[in-house]
């Protein structure tokens, strides 16, 4: 039974039943489940981590999870964990949008890996993902062992019905889905395409706000979570599974998405970007992007997370004597990038809805030559407004290595360097 709706809160300990009386009361593992159903508790961080990094939620279903047939090897070769195959310049890159499928081709066939580092051993690192897809997943459900899935679509809506409920998400808004979580991808606008970041460290959780104070950037009550919802389906399906860097499929007889009622912590959410609440320098200066991180994945290493999840919102800009869009840079942290709206204001001309591009560690990027000259001229006794525009930036601690098919690809601009090339010398030092 297909019920929609949303629980509020970010990380909350939720409560959730399609069939009133599911959920058992004062204990998790009653000797017998109400209706029938069979309890399961799916974990997702250790069992003793500390409290406020525990996640855990308890299932009650049709059937558990144990019950499909052997995985064999599934052939989706564009989709995988073989990062750095082709030599890693430090060169910086750029790809138009992924070509639409000609062939059928659902959310899974649609993957196509562009970058990555660390893996799912290391329990480290993230693997950066494209997807173009024209077809419903039928009879076919996936989930990812490795890593939870944020997913950001660029273009057409996606319809995820998950173990845990259903999430409709559509352009400007993301979904992440966590590991081992069982769904279905339906495409309600057909050709779709988007970007995918899994992320194989610790799970993604707001960034503390420091003297911002206990309100901005995303507001926790904006995320959204689904209220149960169940499917009774019996056929011959197919259970996809990313395990260990690589996709396997089992036969299932049964819809995984069985899950009548729920309660705990480990669930799947959806956030709409333009509720984030853009914070930034009301005097000088361009702050950095830190300021735009939506949700953060901490390594062992205090303040140098595993991967940030930043987005290029609209918003004023009101910096005097300032060269107010991103200055020129290097950083030691990796910058991969994705254009979901409009126009991005460091570039001018070349980065499409639906591009990428990658700023490696250390490699200097910042804003083309026309956005140099034009910024650098701008009548600054007056506001900017960057509207109708959202870029999102997933920046890494390790090197993003890209894929082998990401840099010999047909579709990656070759002279996107050339985009610095008209940068004039002005020095004009006092004789
Ligand atoms: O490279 C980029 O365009 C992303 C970026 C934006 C910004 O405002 C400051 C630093 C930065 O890396
Ligand atoms: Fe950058």
């Amino acid at each position: 039974m297909t019920t929609t709706g949303y629980m509020s809160g970010f990380g909350n300990e939720f409560a959730t039943e399609a069939i009133p009386g599911t959920l058992p009361v004062g204990r998790n593992s009653p000797q017998k489940v109400a209706h029938g159903l069979y309890a399961e508790q799916l974990t997702g961080s250790a069992f003793t981590a500390p409290r406020g990094e525990n996640r855990r939620s308890w299932l009650y279903r049709i059937r558990p999870a144990a019950m499909h047939g052997t995985f064999a090897p599934f052939a989706q070769p564009r989709f995988h964990d073989r990062f750095g195959e082709a030599p890693v310049s430090p060169d910086q890159m750029r790809w138009n949008p992924l070509p639409t499928p000609e062939a059928p081709k659902d959310f899974v066939e649609g993957l196509y890996t562009i970058a990555g580092n660390g893996g799912s051993d290391a329990h480290a690192g993230v693997g950066i993902h494209l997807y173009a897809a024209n077809t419903a997943m039928r009879g076919r459900y996936f989930y990812s062992a490795d890593g939870e899935l944020l997913i950001v679509p660029q273009q057409g809506r996606l319809h995820i019905a998950t173990e845990l409920g259903v999430l409709d998400v559509e352009p400007q808004e993301i979904a992440v889905i966590p590991r081992g979580v069982r769904f279905r991808v339906e495409l309600p606008d057909g050709a779709s395409r988007g970007y995918v970041c899994e992320n194989f460290g610790a799970m993604l959780r707001l960034p503390g706000l420091g003297p911002i104070g206990s309100n901005g950037l995303a507001n926790p009550r904006d995320f959204l979570t689904p209220v149960a919802a169940w499917e009774d389906l019996d056929g011959g399906f197919e259970l996809i599974a990313k395990f260990n860097g690589h996709l396997w499929h089992a036969p299932i007889e049964h819809s995984p998405l069985d899950v009548v009622g729920w309660h705990g912590n480990y669930a799947p959410y959806k956030y709409d970007l333009r509720r984030f609440n853009t914070i930034g320098s009301i005097s000088f200066d361009h702050p950095d992007p830190s300021i735009f991180t939506v949700l953060t994945a901490p390594s062992d290493t205090p303040g140098t997370a595993n991967m940030d999840f930043a987005i290029f919102p609209p918003r004023w800009l009101v910096q005097q004597d300032t060269f107010r869009p991103p200055w020129f840079h290097r950083n030691v942290a990796s910058e991969f990038m994705g254009l979901i709206h409009g126009v991005y204001d460091a570039k001018a001309e070349g980065f499409a809805p639906g591009g990428c591009s990658l700023h490696n560690c250390m490699s200097g990027h910042g804003p083309d030559a026309a956005t140099f000259e034009k910024a650098s001229s701008a009548d600054l006794s007056k506001p900017d407004v960057i509207a109708d525009t959202m870029a999102f930036m997933f920046e890494t601690r390790a090197v993003l290595k890209p894929t082998r098919q990401a840099v010999e690809a047909a579709h990656r601009q070759r002279d996107y360097q050339a985009c610095w090339a008209g940068l004039q010398k002005h020095f004009a030092p006092p004789r």
